[in-house]
């Protein structure tokens, strides 16, 4: 009783989200199927007519045709034309209903996904759950056809009941021949479902696959390692998986399903002799009832079909609704409303999840606005969960990270992010123009802005792209008809040059260099670090020569800041930046020794 309550109000809930979205479409679509519900009815008047008259007709052996044959023979041409017209104008309603429903959700699924917390969203299970999320919404608005079918279904089994005259009990016995049929169609729909959850994961491994051997990005590796045949045993075990557990789903399902047909048609049989037997009945009479039990019978079935297509798509839509509202449990409420002048971190840790290493360990460090602040160590030091946690992707686990005194995790992201300016190791690759994609909110034939070119020259791109017949306006990547490809520097730089162009109180870099050689490199970095001195500047690397003009430097080693300094202290401290300076000495020597050349 009470999951039946809860599918009704899931339902309902359901088909009012279809309603508020589609509005006079949804309104236009019901008064069609209530039309084509009523048609087999008169279908079946206008043949029970058409067979009785004529019966009449030969049996009197009348020359001429009575009025009521006429009529019922108009009737059936109606009938018959009405459903091809019903059926034909439900397509073009059916399709911009369906685009409707599903532009709304994917907008919906993107705007609760840019909700969640980066730390979840990143995880293997919310990924595996968005994309079961996608795969059910595209099944989204076939839950209005099949609440409208259902509907339609009602009034055929009612009006034809209603024009069965009496032999109710025919019907009855029809109704409970389907009954099997129901319960186990419920079943399996229901496994269906699991069976469509479960596979989930192995169909993201089967998708990355399929990429891995039809992508461009991945040809190089796959030529030069022979990864051709193992991706592609690879990708067939996986598939054969998958096609595995629903072949043996449908068989299991086809046996299920010829038990029900037998009690189906055990039920139809029964009422058909009952009808023979009926004393009082002649030929004409038996043809036209047995047409009208067909009719009640296909009605029957096509209801419980219909039940269970929604009952079904009410557990799958739930997985989409379940997400939409699922609890955002990162709070934002306070606007950044001034310039950022500092940050601080007061015994900030972080262990990821399912980790047992603390990522960061008791940091304890302060920004402020006018520094450039290099942060080195090794690899898996912690330099970059340190930034994340700058940006306010994790939630502080123990401690806390302030920007202007207030803590980051209640900063609104709209306001907070506006003023930061960020470029990653693993920055996007837009196929956009360079102008677009240096500055985004560019137009495709847009000119390249005065700032836009000062710092494509600062990220050292502005005579190449100059070069290029069509300059700031050429389309990169072959995703692009036109679009050309460029190399990995090419790409850094242009990203560096995104970077400088957005105005922020705070610029950070996360290794986005580590395609350019050290030179270019180094001068990039020096020109970086002189940009703007009211603003905080960031550099993460690996490599510590750029570090010497910072005015402070931190060092992470397994998560714990064990240094902070300028580059003349720290050597003399002779601590882990000092032996990580004498290790990579060779090369920023050159740069040095080139620098003071050219002065
Ligand atoms: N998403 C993640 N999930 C789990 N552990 C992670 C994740 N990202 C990083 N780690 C772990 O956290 C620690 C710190 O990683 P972090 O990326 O901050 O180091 P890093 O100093 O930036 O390294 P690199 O120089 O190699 O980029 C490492 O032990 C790493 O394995």
């Amino acid at each position: 009783m009470n999951t039946t309550k809860k599918f009704i109000t899931k339902l309902y809930h359901n088909i009012l989200f279809i309603i508020k979205n589609t509005k006079v479409l949804f309104a236009i679509s019901l008064l069609f199927y209530i039309l084509s519900g009523m048609i087999p009815y008169v279908h079946v008047t206008a043949l029970s007519t058409i067979i009785t008259e004529g019966d009449k007709i030969i049996c009197n052996n009348a020359a001429v045709m009575d009025t009521s044959i006429i009529y019922g023979i108009i009737m059936l041409a109606i009938a018959i034309l009405m459903d091809r017209l019903l059926l034909l104008g439900q397509m073009p309603l059916a399709s911009v209903l369906s685009y409707q429903i599903k532009t709304k959700v994917d907008c919906l699924i993107v705007e609760k996904t840019s909700k969640l917390s980066y730390e979840y969203v990143e995880s293997s299970a919310f990924q595996t759950k968005l994309k079961a999320v996608y795969k059910f919404a595209n099944q989204l608005p076939n839950l209005y056809k099949t609440a409208l079918q259902i509907l339609k279904s009602v009034i055929i089994m009612t009006s034809l009941m209603i024009g069965f005259q009496g032999s109710f009990y025919l019907a009855f016995i029809i109704m409970v021949g389907c009954l099997p049929q129901f319960l186990l169609s419920y079943k399996i729909r229901k496994k269906q479902h699991e069976l469509d959850l479960q596979v989930t994961s192995d169909q993201r491994l089967q998708e990355y696959y399929k990429e891995l051997l039809t992508k461009s990005q991945s040809v190089k590796e796959r030529h030069l390692f022979g990864l051709k045949g193992l991706f592609t045993t690879r990708w067939e075990n996986i598939s054969y998986d998958i096609h595995k557990k629903y072949a043996l789903f449908r068989y299991k399902s086809l046996r299920l399903n010829f038990l029900g047909d037998i009690s189906n048609i055990a039920g139809y049989m029964i009422a058909l002799v009952l009808l023979l037997l009926t004393p009082s009945i002649d030929g004409a009479g038996f043809l036209s009832l047995s047409v009208a039990l067909t009719a009640i019978q296909n009605g029957v079935n096509a209801f419980i079909g219909d039940c269970i297509a929604i009952r079904g798509q009410v557990l799958d839509d739930d997985v989409v609704y379940d997400f939409l509202e699922e609890h955002e449990d990162i709070q934002h409420p306070c606007d950044l409303k001034e310039p950022i002048t500092s940050f601080t971190f007061d015994h900030v840790s972080f262990t990821y999840k399912g980790s047992s290493i603390r990522a960061l360990d008791d940091v304890n460090v302060t920004l402020n606005a006018g520094e450039t602040i290099v942060i080195v160590g090794e690899n898996g030091a912690g330099k970059t969960t340190f930034i994340k946690m700058l940006l306010g992707l994790y939630p502080c686990q123990g401690g806390k990270v302030l920007c202007n005194h207030q803590s980051v995790d209640t900063l609104n992201r709209n306001t907070y992010f506006k003023r930061i300016s960020t470029i990653f190791q693993h920055y996007n690759k837009y196929p956009f123009t360079i102008a677009q994609n240096i500055k985004m909110t560019l137009g495709e034939e847009a000119k390249p802005t005065e700032d836009m070119i000062s710092c494509a020259k600062e990220a050292g791109i502005h005579d190449w792209v100059s070069s290029l017949p069509k300059g700031y306006n050429t389309l990169l990547t072959h995703l692009r008809p036109k679009g050309i490809e460029v190399s990995g520097g090419q790409w850094q730089k242009i990203a560096i040059a995104r970077g400088q162009t957005k105005p922020a109180d705070v610029f950070i870099m996360d290794e986005p260099t580590a395609s350019l050689d050290p030179l270019m490199e180094a001068e990039i970095m020096n020109k970086f670090m002189n940009m703007d001195s009211r603003s905080i500047k960031i550099i993460v690397s690996h490599r510590v020569g750029m570090a010497t003009k910072a005015d402070k430097i931190i060092v992470f080693e397994k998560g714990k800041l064990v240094e902070v300094g300028r580059h003349k202290d720290l050597i003399q401290n002779k601590g882990v930046y000092a032996q990580l300076y004498e290790s990579q000495a060779k090369w920023y020597t050159s740069y040095s020794s080139k620098e003071g050349e050219s002065s």
